[in-house]
C-alpha cells in the first residue's frame, strides 16, 4: 500500500518479474487490487492496492483487505513531501491493527536513490519519529513497524523484501541453524539461500550481512541463470533450476538423466582478492550461495559432502511442512466431514 506513484507496482515487477529499474518510468497508474500469486518453496501472494483508491471508504471491507494476511509493506515516496503519506500510514496502521494484530507492518522509505547518505538517515529518523509520535498519542506506542531505505535502483529492495519475507517463514531458525552448521564445517564465511527466480534470500547464517557480499551473492544468481540461458542445454535456468546443471569452471555437467543429478546445478566463480564463490542448486526454487577463502576449497571433497548433507536436511524440512499441511487439510475436511454428519443426523 501507499500513495500514488510511490513505487509500488515497480517494486513488484522489479522484483517478482526482472523488470528493468528503469522502464518502470512507462507503468501506467494500477487502478485496481492486482493480486499475484508467487509459486517459490512457499506459496504467497502479493497484492498492490492502487494509490488513488481510498480503502478506508465504508464500501470496502477492512476483514477483506487487512484479514487474512502475513505482512503490510506500506511504500512512501522519499523523494516527495511525505507528511500525508504518514497520515496514510497511520490511518492504515490503526485500522490494520484492529482486524489483525498479527500483521506485520514494514514501511519502505523508497526512491532513496537521489537521497546523499546523510540526508536518507536524517529522513528515516524523522519519519520513524513522526509516526511513532503519532502512535504513540493514539495510545497504539506498542505497534512495532518496521523501516527500511530502499530504491530499485541497486539492492536495497532486494534486501528489504528479504527481511519481510522471512518474517513469513516458520522454518526460518531451523534454516539459519543449518545454514550455521554448514559454515561452521566448511570454512564459508558467508552463506545466503536465495530463491532463485525473485533473488529474495530466504535465510543466511548468523554472521553479520555486509552489503558487498550480499550484492556479489545475489549478483552471482544473474550471471549464472544468463550463462545458463545462453549456453545451458534446457531453454532457462532459472524455470528449469531443477534440471539443469551449469559449470563455470569449463565442462558442463550431465544433466539430470536421473533425479540424482536433477538439482546438482553448480558453479564456482573465482575473484581476484582469493575468495571464492560458489553456487549450488538445493531444490527446484532454491540455491545456496557462499563466499569462501580459496585455501579452504582445498578441501571440497568435505564441502561437497556437508552440502549434501545441508540438501537432505533442507528437503527434509520442507518436507515436513508438507506433510504438516496435508495433516491440517485432512483434518480440517474430516472436521467439516464431522459437521455434516452432525447437521445430516
Ligand atoms: N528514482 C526512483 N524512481 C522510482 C523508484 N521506484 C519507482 N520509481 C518511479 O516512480 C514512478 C511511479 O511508480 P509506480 O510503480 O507506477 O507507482 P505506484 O505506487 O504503483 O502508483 P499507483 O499505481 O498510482 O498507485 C515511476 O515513474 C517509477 O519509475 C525508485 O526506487 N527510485
Amino acid at each position: 500500500m501507499g500513495q500514488r506513484r510511490s513505487g509500488k507496482s515497480s517494486i513488484q515487477k522489479v522484483v517478482f518479474h526482472k523488470m528493468p529499474a528503469n522502464e518502470t518510468l512507462f507503468l501506467e497508474s494500477t487502478n485496481k487490487i492486482v493480486k499475484e500469486d508467487i509459486t517459490s518453496f512457499i506459496d504467497f501472494q502479493v497484492w498492490d492496492f492502487p494509490g488513488q483508491i481510498n480503502y478506508f471508504d465504508s464500501a470496502y471491507d477492512s476483514n477483506m483487505i487487512f484479514g487474512d494476511y502475513g505482512a503490510l509493506i506500506f511504500v512512501i515516496d522519499a523523494q516527495d513531501d511525505y507528511i500525508e503519506a504518514l497520515n496514510r500510514l497511520h490511518h492504515t496502521v490503526t485500522r490494520a491493527y484492529k482486524v489483525n494484530p498479527d500483521l506485520s507492518f514494514e514501511v519502505f522509505i523508497h526512491k532513496v536513490d537521489a537521497l546523499s547518505d546523510e540526508y536518507k538517515i536524517d529522513t528515516q529518523r524523522d519519519i520513524q519519529q513522526r509516526i511513532t509520535d503519532e502512535l504513540a498519542d493514539y495510545d497504539m506506542e506498542h505497534v512495532r513497524l518496521n523501516f527500511y531505505l530502499t530504491s530499485i535502483y541497486d539492492h536495497s529492495i532486494f534486501e528489504a523484501f528479504s527481511k519481510v519475507i522471512q518474517k513469513l517463514i516458520p522454518q526460518l531458525p531451523t534454516l539459519e541453524n543449518l545454514l550455521n552448521i554448514l559454515c561452521a564445517n566448511s570454512g564459508i564465511e558467508k552463506a545466503f539461500l536465495f530463491d532463485v527466480n525473485s533473488k529474495i534470500y530466504i535465510a543466511t547464517d548468523s554472521s553479520p550481512v555486509d552489503m558487498q557480499s550480499y550484492e556479489i551473492c545475489s549478483d552471482m544468481i544473474d550471471v549464472i541463470v544468463d550463462i545458463s540461458e545462453i549456453y545451458g542445454r534446457t531453454n532457462s535456468f532459472r524455470d528449469d533450476f531443477d534440471q539443469s546443471q551449469t559449470d563455470t569452471n569449463g565442462h558442463t555437467g550431465d544433466y539430470g538423466t536421473t533425479t540424482e543429478t536433477a538439482n546438482d546445478a553448480s558453479s564456482l566463480i573465482k575473484l581476484n582478492n582469493g575468495m571464492i564463490l560458489c553456487l549450488r542448486g538445493v531444490n527446484r526454487f532454491l540455491a545456496l550461495v557462499c563466499l569462501l577463502r580459496s585455501d579452504n576449497f582445498e578441501k571440497h571433497g568435505l564441502i561437497d559432502y556437508n552440502f549434501q548433507c545441508f540438501k537432505e536436511a533442507i528437503a527434509d524440512v520442507f518436507e515436513l511442512k508438507r506433510r504438516n499441511a496435508e495433516r491440517m487439510k485432512h483434518e480440517r475436511m474430516g472436521l467439516i466431514e464431522n459437521v455434516d454428519d452432525s447437521v445430516g443426523g
